[in-house]
């Protein structure tokens, strides 16, 4: 692989398992020819870590994020940011710590935007916390949008082995999703995707499946009328502009081993539509991609996991997944190929 900058990895929420699977990612970067990472973070959480983790992982603080690159083989390369005023603690989430959180996040999109990262991998948040802090974007992938700056339209991606989708909508109750799926916001994001799999995925001609949002895709307009009046219309839109698209599908009989190989990608009105099957085909290879920013963004597709957090049995694999899908995009970025 050709020399990249750096990733720059987030902390996450600090009670959370986010500073557990940065050590251990870390301790399995030969294994897995991790390209290097420099963690943001306060060194008294990894420190701390560090301990409860009881695995020898030395912790150097770089000045620079350049210097990750030498220190990545022996130590773990930590940018330092300054110390939270309340102490972490595993297994619980707290907003005392959410200026920390943030600013790992704010100085990760920097980095990127003077190119002295190659992509930001975040570690999850725990959304309810940052909420309760002040924090006003419904999670990761809002925010990254804001930070990259007006007219930035994010696509939330999540993408194992088996599985590419899209939610239309995202973090919103589901009475709202009628109201806010509309035919234009499913061409603009059916056009950031379609370009996203040519450019970072080496798709040349992606196939995109659309889910319906009623059941059977709303047999004929007889279960609802959103398929006839939203999807349908921006499939059409879609097919003029040369894409390939086909939809709207019924969602429960879009994800069988067959199905899943007549497309690329599957793009469907909800949350959790999208969610659940890529989740439950394989939870811990999957990964959180924001498509549409200026930079590079993955992110594990799971949560803090707040109940497990601090007795060392966290998997890493999905954090290992994102950081290897960031070195992966920004290699293709950088070569072309
Ligand atoms: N990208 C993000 O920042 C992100 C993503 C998803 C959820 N969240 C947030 O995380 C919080 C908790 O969400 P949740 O409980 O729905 O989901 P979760 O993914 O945190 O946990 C679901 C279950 O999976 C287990 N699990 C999760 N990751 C694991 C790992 N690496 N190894 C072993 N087991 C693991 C947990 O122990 C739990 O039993 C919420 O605040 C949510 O908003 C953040
Ligand atoms: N919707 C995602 C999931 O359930 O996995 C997750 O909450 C991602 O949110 P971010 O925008 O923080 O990446």
């Amino acid at each position: 692989m050709s020399k990249i900058a750096p990733i720059a990895l987030t902390i996450g929420e600090p009670g959370g398992i986010g500073p557990e699977l940065c050590l251990k990612a870390w301790l399995r970067r030969k294994d897995e020819n991790l390209s290097p990472f420099c963690v943001l973070s306060p060194i008294t959480i990894l420190d701390h870590a560090v301990k409860q983790l009881g695995e020898n992982v030395p912790i150097k603080v770089v000045s620079d994020i350049s210097e990750a690159i030498a220190v990545f083989d022996n130590a773990l390369p930590v940018l330092a940011l300054d110390e939270c005023d309340a102490i972490p603690i595993s297994g619980t989430a707290s907003a005392n710590t959410a200026t920390v959180v943030i600013e790992s996040i704010t100085r990760a999109v920097k980095l990127c935007e003077d190119g002295s990262a190659c992509g930001v991998v975040t570690n999850p948040i725990q959304k309810s916390a940052l909420y309760e802090a002040g924090f006003k974007h419904p999670g990761h992938t809002e925010f990254l949008a804001e930070l990259a700056g007006p007219g930035t339209v994010p696509v939330m991606m999540l993408a194992n082995s088996k599985l590419r989708v899209v939610p239309l909508t995202i973090h919103i109750a589901l009475s709202e999703v009628p109201k806010q799926l509309t035919s234009d916001s499913i061409i603009e994001q059916c056009k950031i995707t379609a370009t996203a799999l040519q450019r970072d995925f080496g798709i040349t001609l992606p196939r995109l499946a659309i889910a319906g949002l009623n059941p059977h895709a709303g047999e004929n307009g007889s279960m609802g009328s959103e398929e006839k009046t939203i999807i349908e219309p921006a499939i059409n839109a879609l097919r003029k502009k040369g894409l390939d698209v086909i939809g709207p599908l019924p969602a429960d009989t879009m994800f069988h081993d067959e199905a899943r190989e007549s497309y690329d990608v599957a793009l469907c009105p909800y949350h959790d539509q999208a969610l659940i099957p890529v989740k439950t085909l394989d939870f811990h290879g999957g990964v959180n991609v924001t498509l549409g920013l200026p930079f590079i963004r993955t992110s594990p597709d799971h949560g803090t996991a707040l109940n497990i957090a601090g007795k060392g049995i966290a998997r890493p694999d999905s954090l290992i997944a994102a950081l290897k899908m960031a070195a992966d995009m920004a290699h293709k970025r950088l070569t072309g190929a």
